[in-house]
């Protein structure tokens, strides 16, 4: 951080005023509808640190410099530093909210400084993102906003910065969220993408991948892109054979899942589940239930003759290969053995672990041609992909992501397409999926691999029963706002 800062100073908000709303509530309470608050009374409170901010901010800054993952370090902090209960849970807000919007809170940033965003030291633009997160999308009381980001940044980043961040929050803090939109958003006769990127903080090529998969610009996009923006609910996978769908709901206290027969929901926000006994017997797991329809759809698809020799040919970390696994473990499937094919060393360790104990066969190998005898009668190509159909579960991945990532995507997908295309008998069924709505990695990738391979498009949908809004076919793309869901693609296509 330069002196520049602290003499350069915030710039006055565009009418806004100066000073800011004092909101009540409780902390960590979202408010995304902002509705006016009782002015707060009283004496000022000393600005108090607390273990949660911290851990919020510290998460925050190793996803800035170290392209960390939040939704990794984030328990890993909060079990290091004995975090718990609603310390725990206003950190988990303020850090998985703060990095959901940051580019969003950047464009409110940079309309109250009078300098590139850039030129700000980064521990001071992380200090102002979590403030300003406060302000807009929390009933946190400002100054209680204004004050602890202020702490933070001092201590990370030196006293000379104090003023700054304290002059730029109270400038954030003379608009609520809704003005700020109105005032910085696209007119939507213009340029309806853009108005809807910003209003629900995603980048524009993000809201533009997501209306072109939709084919609509409309309500539909507007609705797609909110859901995407809400926090999740947790999906698990009561594993077949283990126990019931039933069971783990009534364990856990969540509720059976519309589609899949093995899913259970939990509430948003459930928390580190690791130690939860279905868990941590390894009856159970986290698995998002359009993982699950997809894995199913690939089991189930029927193939003429033997089927007993399957393959994942991109298993990392084990999710689908365990369900696999566990289909291949009962009764009715007593030939089936799995082979899981997965390039990196450690997620290789991962698939190990979640299989234990299940007909499947780990390799070490890379997909486009990994030294196994050909003849499969089913290969999964769960292929390395944006990851834009999950990015409600990963905070920070929809402003690390950029365009020119798919182009590189691309290319793989067709090689492991082809590679699996060489590896399943004439008869055997090819599954592709990834889980995105980005139409070269879905229907682009998957359609020229067939065409390449001279294999038959099967329509997926009938293997997917009971999942409405499947649209025209043959491929199937599942939605949050639609199926609750993650945005998980599913092309089925047979050998010749
Ligand atoms: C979308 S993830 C698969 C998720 C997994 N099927 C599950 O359900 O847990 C893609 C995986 O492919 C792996 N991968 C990337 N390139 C690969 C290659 N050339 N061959 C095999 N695996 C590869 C990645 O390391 C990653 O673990």
């Amino acid at each position: 951080m330069s002196d520049d800062n602290r003499s350069r100073g915030p710039r006055r908000g565009r009418g806004g005023r100066q000073g800011g709303d004092r909101r009540g509530g409780r902390p960590g309470e979202s408010e995304r509808g902002r509705r006016p608050a009782p002015r707060k009374t009283g004496p000022r409170k000393p600005p108090v640190q607390d273990p949660a901010r911290q851990v919020a901010f510290d998460v925050l800054r190793a996803v800035t410099d170290r392209d960390a993952y939040a939704n990794l370090l984030l328990p890993e902090l909060l079990r290091e530093r004995r975090v718990s209960g609603r310390d725990a849970a206003l950190a988990t807000e303020l850090t998985y909210g703060t990095a959901r919007a940051a580019g969003l809170l950047d464009e409110i940033i940079a309309a109250c400084i009078d300098r590139p965003l850039s030129e700000v030291d980064s521990a001071v633009l992380d200090g102002l993102r979590l403030g300003a997160y406060q302000l807009l999308r929390t009933r946190i009381p400002a100054h209680a906003a204004v004050d602890s980001a202020v702490e933070l940044v001092r201590d990370a980043a030196g006293s000379h910065v104090a003023g700054f961040v304290n002059a730029v929050l109270r400038t954030v803090s003379g608009k609520d969220e809704q003005q700020w939109l109105d005032e910085l958003a696209p007119d939507p006769e213009q340029d309806r993408i853009g108005n809807l990127a910003l209003r629900t903080a995603h980048p524009r090529w993000v809201a533009r991948a997501f209306a072109e998969a939709l084919g609509d610009t409309g309500d539909e996009l507007a609705s797609a892109l909110e859901a995407d923006d809400a926090r999740p609910e947790v999906h698990l996978l009561a594993k077949p054979g283990e126990i019931s769908a039933d069971e783990l709901a009534a364990v856990t206290g969540g509720d059976v899942a519309p589609y899949s027969p093995y899913a259970v929901h939990l509430p948003a926000g459930s928390g580190d589940l690791s130690a939860s006994e279905p868990l941590a017997e390894r009856l159970a797991l986290v698995q998002d239930e359009g993982s699950q329809l997809v894995t199913l759809a690939a089991a189930g698809a029927p193939v003429e003759g033997s089927d007993a020799r399957w393959l994942d040919l991109c298993a990392g970390p084990g999710g689908k290969a365990t369900l696999l696994g566990c289909l291949a473990a009962t009764a009715e499937l007593p030939d089936v053995h799995v082979d899981a094919v997965e390039v990196a060393e450690h997620r290789a360790r991962l698939v190990e672990h979640a299989v234990d104990g299940l007909p499947v066969t780990v390799h070490v190998a890379d997909g486009r041609d990994p030294g196994l005898e050909g003849g499969y009668d089913r290969v999964l190509v769960d292929a390395p992909c944006s990851g834009l159909g999950a990015l409600r579960r990963r905070p920070e991945s929809r402003w690390r992501r950029k365009q020119s990532d798919v182009a590189d995507l691309t290319k793989l997908q067709a090689d492991l397409l082809e590679s699996a295309f060489r590896l399943v008998r004439p008869g055997g069924i090819v599954a592709y999926v990834v889980c995105s709505p980005h139409l070269a990695e879905t229907e682009g990738s998957f359609t020229a691999g067939v065409r390449r391979a001279g294999a038959e498009i099967v329509d997926a949908r009938p293997y997917f029963p009971g999942v409405p809004a499947l649209g025209d076919g043959p491929t199937v793309q599942l939605w949050p706002h639609r199926h609750g869901t993650d945005a998980m693609f599913c092309g089925l296509a047979r050998a010749v």
